[in-house]
């Protein structure tokens, strides 16, 4: 546990690596324990703090090619952080994140720098940007159907240390034609990376894959309380109103055209 009884959960580097919001996997996460009245505590980690070694849960998300390899480089400076994420805690890598926790990536130029070598995959340029809705079929056991938006110019090949995350249903995978996305660490259970392609934030759009990661990192959940769960499709509703709002229609008074504008 990170301080006393509450779990820890370590965002990686969201100052380097965080596009399409990722970080918001960590707020759902930790949602999800307090709805069960489990303790939380979510670090940051910028690229100029040092990693903690003790959480339960790392999250480490998307970035510009730019970012990424300043992240390998941070990486390269906390060698102890491949023991933790390999060894002793839940992990959820998204995008960027997945392909550094691999053993190397080469960039469009030629360039090629090592990665954390926790997962056993490499990446390379694909032919083109891999992009779009995805609905992809986990297997993970007690996760249902996944789905997520991609965006990412490199393509990463699987070795036979790694087990693919989900298999493509719809949309691009690893790259514009894999069929599948993502890749874990070969057990379901218990300490190891979950990695993917996956934007959303992943988590938001798949609270199953939520719950899974938390139930390796701390153990059986007691069920949730459906009272303190917002149901989706009324939380999504809220959200119309308010982008009415802001964008002037719908709910405020509509505004004379020129022609009735009292002279
Ligand atoms: N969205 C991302 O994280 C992109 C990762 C990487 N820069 C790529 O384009 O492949």
């Amino acid at each position: 546990m990170s301080s006393g009884t509450a779990v820890g959960i370590a965002v990686l580097l969201p100052d380097l690596l965080g596009t399409y919001s990722d970080r918001g996997n960590a707020e759902v996460l930790a949602q999800r324990l307090r709805w069960r009245g489990i303790g939380v505590e979510v670090r940051t980690v910028t690229a100029t703090d040092a990693p903690p070694d003790g959480c339960e849960l790392y999250l480490v998300g998307g970035g510009e090619d730019a970012g990424q390899r300043l992240a390998a480089d941070w990486l390269r400076r906390h060698p102890s952080l491949r023991t933790t994420l390999a060894e002793r805690a839940v992990t959820l890598a998204v995008c960027a994140g997945m392909q550094l926790l691999g053993t190397s990536v080469t960039e469009r130029d030629g360039t090629r720098y090592a990665g954390l070598d926790v997962l056993d995959l490499h990446t390379v340029p694909g032919p083109r940007r891999a992009l779009g809705e995805v609905l992809g079929r986990p297997s993970l056991p007690d996760v249902g159907v996944v789905t997520g938006f991609a965006n990412h110019g490199g393509a990463s090949t699987l070795g036979p240390g790694a087990t693919p995350f989900a298999r493509i249903v719809r949309g691009p995978g690893n790259g514009p034609h894999h069929p599948v996305d993502g890749a874990r660490s070969p057990s379901a259970e218990g300490p190891g990376v979950v990695a993917t392609y996956l934007h959303g934030p992943v988590l938001a759009r798949n609270p199953d894959l939520a719950d899974h990661l938390l139930r390796r990192a701390v153990g059986p959940l007691p069920p949730l309380d459906p009272a303190r769960v917002p149901e989706q499709a009324l939380v999504r509703c809220g959200y119309v109103p308010a982008q009415d709002r802001r964008r002037g229609r719908g709910w405020s008074a509509p505004r004379p055209r020129p022609s009735e504008s009292p002279t």
